[in-house]
């Protein structure tokens, strides 16, 4: 069953006097319940420009993005805002956590913006905490833990409230290998356990590799996908074959892992 869908979506940047950019040019996506999906492409080629639209952070120039049957580029500003704080769940490569409050603190913030009961937010903290194996450190500051571990309060945050999309960008960039692979397997724990929809950008090739099916940009338009069949190692291989078809400076993508 498709949660979201984009019909013909452009994004022009730019105005009268600065140079006019088209990142996305009538672009079409379908996304089914319970996909993960991973998003990818050379740089400057509309990663983050399909993400911010998917995600209604930013609104198009022409086209229509629905998300469990609301067409959500018609949305008021307000409603938009409530929308994205009871459906919607986002990490980001710099996690965006606040400094001053505890990693738990931090996890229940978007049950604390819709005024749950102490008792039921207690609960939820607990069984995500474990799900995420960051159960020892929820009393912590964000200045004491490692990158892995604010990745993972991110990713607890972005779920806590059991949203209908899950959208990463670039959850991975600034983690090493060790702590990458344990956010993507949460991420494909979670995609997995609870059918959680994921999409994600990435530049990772590895980390693309937890997803169930990659999307390839190339000049703002869909350039190849590819599905994930049993098998991780031969989907990853798959994938760094896709990107050498792609072309455009290899440089633009991160370290190969095995
Ligand atoms: N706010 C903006 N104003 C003007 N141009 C923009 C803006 N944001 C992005 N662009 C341009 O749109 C194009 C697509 O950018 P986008 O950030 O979506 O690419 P990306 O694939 O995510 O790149 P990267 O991998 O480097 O993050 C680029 O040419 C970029 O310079």
């Amino acid at each position: 069953m498709p949660i979201l869908t984009a019909e013909n979506l452009s994004k022009i940047y730019g105005n009268k006097r600065a140079a006019l950019t088209e990142a996305l040019s009538q672009f079409n996506l379908t996304v089914n319940k319970g996909e993960f999906i991973s998003v990818m492409g050379p740089s400057g080629s509309g990663k983050t420009t399909l993400l911010n639209l998917l995600s209604t952070i930013d609104t198009p120039t022409s086209g229509k993005v629905t998300i469990n049957r609301r067409n959500v580029t018609s949305l008021s500003k307000n409603k938009l805002a409530k929308f994205r704080r009871n459906e919607l769940g986002f990490i980001f490569q710099d996690y965006n956590l606040l400094d001053t409050l505890t990693i738990g603190e931090n996890i229940l913030l978007p049950l604390t913006l819709q005024k749950r009961k102490v008792k039921e937010m207690r609960k939820k903290l607990d069984h995500v905490t474990k799900q995420l194996g960051i159960e020892s450190i929820v009393q912590k500051r964000i200045y004491e833990v490692s990158g892995g571990q604010k990745q993972r309060t991110a990713i607890a945050r972005a779920i806590i409230h059991n949203p209908t999309i899950i959208f990463a960008d670039e959850p991975t960039g600034n983690l090493d290998s060790k702590a990458t692979l344990q956010v993507m397997e949460s991420l494909e724990a979670l995609n997995k356990k609870q059918h959680a929809t994921t999409i994600m950008v990435t530049h990772d090739p590895f980390a693309a590799s937890f997803s169930g099916r990659v999307i390839f940009i190339r000049d703002g338009k869909l350039f190849n996908e590819i599905h994930r069949g049993n098998n991780r190692q031969s989907f990853f291989e798959d994938i760094l074959n896709v990107q050498s078809l792609l072309g455009g400076n290899m440089n633009d993508f991160q370290t190969i892992r095995f």
